[in-house]
């Protein structure tokens, strides 16, 4: 299938329910991943070596020739909701460095609330929420979710745990003690504190699945001995805990399912397919799909998984909660897809073009064959769906690896 032809311009993300406004400009977003001279504006092109942001958190300069890198801090912070006392909610967020955490932050501060990252910064960077340091709503704590922590808080987003297979797998056992022991933990911080609490779970439940697409009531089809079971079965018993703590303890809770999801601030060297295929096309190398390509998945952009995450947070539904996109794709046409989108940008900003290849690589061991979100309940129970079209994530995926190897992060 091919890929989704763009649709019309997203101007903004979020969502006006249940009393909780999340709504926000994309510009206003943009503005925290993306330099400037990578903001079209209107047939206007900027070709130059982009400038970092010039206004917010921190600026970093990179020399070629002595390869050297300096930063210099700004104290202006981007513009955030002024929210009276009863609305402005105290909120933690586990893993909030990572690549979603940090989106979940810029749009958490943005809506004028007072925001608490934990981060070991295993997989996680300071630099996704550098602009943030030093505000008077924002904290940040080194601190590894396997100890308890001590806080007061009205929400928690429990996110903290490596995503990506080849990370996960590194420390299989640290993974599988991070989502039990970082749990445990944080489950009991919400019951002391009445706290509500998210946990993100994964797709990763349904194993390789035998259902398809895969509905939240189908119990999954898990090897619960494989190299993937570290963070397939600590995902499930951390679910498993989360409901016990809201039965035997009255714990608010919530439990979303994430989906194969994409974005800026993924790690470029993160692993997964998606950073994968844009760092190798851009680089001019060789695609790698593993195995003939003839396995699925279904990939949402960030923005519309932060969506998702807020509507759930601050809604009545307590079952599990896919989020995540419908729309399939092979592994090879998404090799086809992206390659489709750096070449678009590579012309539309007068850079030179080389058609990459495809080669074939490995299947990894219990690499699932079919995956694709079956998001009725969410679509039902938050009215949510996704609003970007793959093309269109991919592009601005595209346009922050770009920069970033411009400034010599990559
Ligand atoms: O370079 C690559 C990387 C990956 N792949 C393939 O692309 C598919 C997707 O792989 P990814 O590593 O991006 O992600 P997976 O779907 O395997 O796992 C993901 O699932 C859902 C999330 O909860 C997790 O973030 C992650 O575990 C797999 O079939 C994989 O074999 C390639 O063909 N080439």
């Amino acid at each position: 299938m091919a890929a989704p032809a763009a649709t019309a311009e997203i101007k903004e993300v979020g969502y006006s329910r249940n009393g909780f406004d999340s709504r926000i400009d994309t510009d206003t977003l943009r503005s925290l991943y993306l330099a400037p001279a990578f903001v079209k504006e209107g047939d206007k092109v900027d070709n130059t070596v982009p400038t970092p942001h010039k206004d917010y958190g921190t600026e970093s300069t990179y020399d070629k020739e002595s390869n050297k890198i300096q930063y210099t801090t700004f104290a202006k912070f981007p513009p955030v909701r002024l929210l009276p006392n009863a609305e402005r909610k105290r909120i933690l967020v586990t893993g909030g460095a990572g690549f979603v955490g940090s989106h979940l932050v810029d749009r958490l501060m943005l809506l004028g609330h007072e925001v608490t990252v934990l981060d070991n910064f295993f997989t996680g960077s300071r630099t996704t929420v550098s602009h943030w340091v030093g505000h008077p709503n924002f904290e940040m704590a080194r601190h590894d979710v396997v100890e308890p922590f001590m806080i007061e808080v009205d929400q928690i987003y429990h996110l903290a745990c490596p995503a990506s297979p080849p990370h996960y797998q590194y420390n299989a056992v640290k993974t599988i003690k991070t989502s039990f022991m970082g749990t445990l933990n944080m489950l009991g911080l919400a019951k002391r504190t009445k706290a509500r609490f998210l946990i993100t779970s994964t797709s990763e439940v349904y194993g390789d699945p035998e259902e398809h697409p895969q509905r939240e009531d189908y119990w999954g089809h898990v090897n619960c001995i494989g190299p993937r079971a570290c963070y397939d079965e600590g995902k499930r018993v951390a679910e498993t805990l989360t409901y016990g703590y809201m039965r035997q303890d009255g714990v608010d809770v919530r439990v979303a399912r994430i989906f194969n999801t994409f974005g800026p601030r993924m790690n470029p060297y993160d692993g997964r397919v998606v950073s994968n295929f844009i760092i190798q096309a851009l680089k001019g190398e060789d695609m790698t799909v593993y195995g003939d390509g003839q396995q699925t998945r279904s990939f949402q952009y960030v923005h519309d998984l932060i969506d998702g995450l807020i509507l759930l947070m601050n809604g009545e539904e307590t079952r599990p909660v896919n989020i995540g996109s419908s729309h399939e794709f092979t592994i090879m046409e998404f090799a086809e897809a992206v390659r489709d989108v750096v070449e678009e940008v590579q012309k539309e900003y007068g850079l030179p073009v080389k058609r990459v290849g495809i080669v074939h690589k490995d299947m990894p061991t219990d690499d699932p064959q079919r995956r694709r979100a079956d998001t009725t309940r969410a679509k039902e129970q938050l009215e949510w769906q996704p609003r970007w079209a793959v093309r269109q994530g991919v592009k601005e995926m595209v346009l922050y690896y770009k920069q970033a190897m411009d400034l010599g992060k990559i």
